[in-house]
């Protein structure tokens, strides 16, 4: 079995785990994934949940009705989200945190950034941030629609290595294998094509949405951005166990490209610099050595006119070092420059952030 490497990664857990047959939240299936939660973190990986199973796990809070209107799904989530939190609590000894999100908020630049920042925060201290759709508040427009995608999405938002999606079969099969008994698992898809498209069928159980097709949506999403997906049992313990020891227990799509390439592209193409920094010796070599973040203590000078979240240029003297998006707006960064951590709060008159352009946020050139 090949092996595979991985440091920072979303979860994906489809309703079937959490709610099975809409009976409300179980714990029986979440074992043996809350185990090597446990193990990878004891190795210093990082990890976020995106969980599905708010609409399945409420379900039974109302009484037993045919068609499900849009409404009604809505009100099922809003009960079903605090059991399926609760329940994800009961498996962990660390702190969780829950992230509701719409696509509205991905798609607009400040509450996008907010997400980021917040993530970035709850890593940082070892908690783990469980995330769903904010179905008691999205319209059919506002929708992500299913969590496969919201996954790739996450692992975008994260600067996450690696989706794992978490299912009720193996992997992808050559066709759906609840129709068709002989099909044949894929151990290994190099590109998400219009072939692999077509091998997805829907979805398998009552509480899942998209099926296969959505995942292989996730993944290509996940590849064209430099993420590896793996689509994996989540009923079975030898999955995990599997994982643990390095290896691929399902179905592994290889990324279009490396992480740091798919970062450098998206940086230097769609991208444009608002703006510059020069920063001074000893940063200059904290980016080129150790792949640290820049602090406001190194940088010298800063011109252009750009907002938080806009990429800008790191210059040394005249080498052009690194491109990266900046923490700061132009003039809370020429507020900050040269000043030590404990200095910023003081100079902004609000706590600010540690980094000007956080590691993950930056490329070498
Ligand atoms: N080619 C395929 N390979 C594997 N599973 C497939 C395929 N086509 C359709 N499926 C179906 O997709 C289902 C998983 O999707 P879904 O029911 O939405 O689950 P989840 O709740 O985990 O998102 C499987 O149970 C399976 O029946
Ligand atoms: N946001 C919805 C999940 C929708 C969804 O994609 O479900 P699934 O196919 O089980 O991953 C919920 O929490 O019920």
């Amino acid at each position: 079995m090949p092996t595979f490497e991985w440091r920072r990664g979303v979860i994906k857990v489809g309703s079937a785990l959490i709610a099975p047959n809409g009976e409300g939240c179980r714990t029986e299936h979440l074992l043996a994934l809350a185990q090597f939660i446990n193990a990878s973190r004891r190795q210093g990986k990082e990890l976020l949940l995106v969980s599905s199973g708010a609409v399945a796990a409420g379900r039974n809070a109302f009484p037993p009705i045919g068609k499900v209107t849009l409404a009604e799904k809505q009100a099922m989530a809003a009960v079903g989200q605090t059991r399926m939190m609760a329940n994800w609590a009961r498996l962990f000894d660390f702190p969780t945190a829950q992230i509701l999100m719409t696509h509205g908020d991905i798609r607009d630049r400040d509450r996008y950034l907010n997400i980021k920042a917040t993530i970035r925060e709850l890593l940082s201290h070892g908690i783990l941030p469980i995330i769903n759709e904010n179905d008691s508040v999205a319209t059919e427009e506002l929708k992500f629609g299913d969590n496969d995608n919201l996954g790739a999405l996450v692992a975008l938002v994260a600067d996450a290595d690696t989706l794992f999606v978490c299912t009720d079969v193996d992997g992808l099969y050559d066709a759906d294998p609840r129709q068709n008994p002989g099909a044949k698992l894929l151990k290994r898809v190099e590109k998400v094509d219009q072939q692999i498209m077509q091998l997805a069928g829907g979805r398998g159980s009552a509480v899942g949405t998209g099926g296969m097709l959505t995942k292989l949506q996730a993944a290509q999403k996940a590849g064209a951005n430099g993420i590896q997906t793996l689509i994996l049992n989540g009923y079975k313990t030898e999955s995990f166990e599997s994982l643990a020891r390095g290896h691929v227990p399902g179905t592994l799509f290889e990324p279009g490209l490396s992480l740091s390439n798919a970062k450098k592209q998206w940086l230097r193409h769609s991208l444009k610099a608002k703006g510059k920094v020069t920063v001074d010796d000893g940063a200059r070599q904290a980016l080129l050595q150790r792949g640290a973040s820049l602090l406001p203590v190194g940088v010298k000078a800063v011109s252009g006119d750009f907002a938080a979240g806009d990429a800008i240029e790191i210059w040394h003297a005249s080498d052009l070092l690194a491109i990266g998006l900046s923490s700061y707006n132009a003039q809370d960064l020429n507020k900050v420059s040269g000043l030590k951590s404990t200095q910023i709060e003081a100079a902004l008159g609000y706590a600010g952030h540690e980094a000007a352009v956080h590691r993950d946020d930056l490329v070498l050139i």
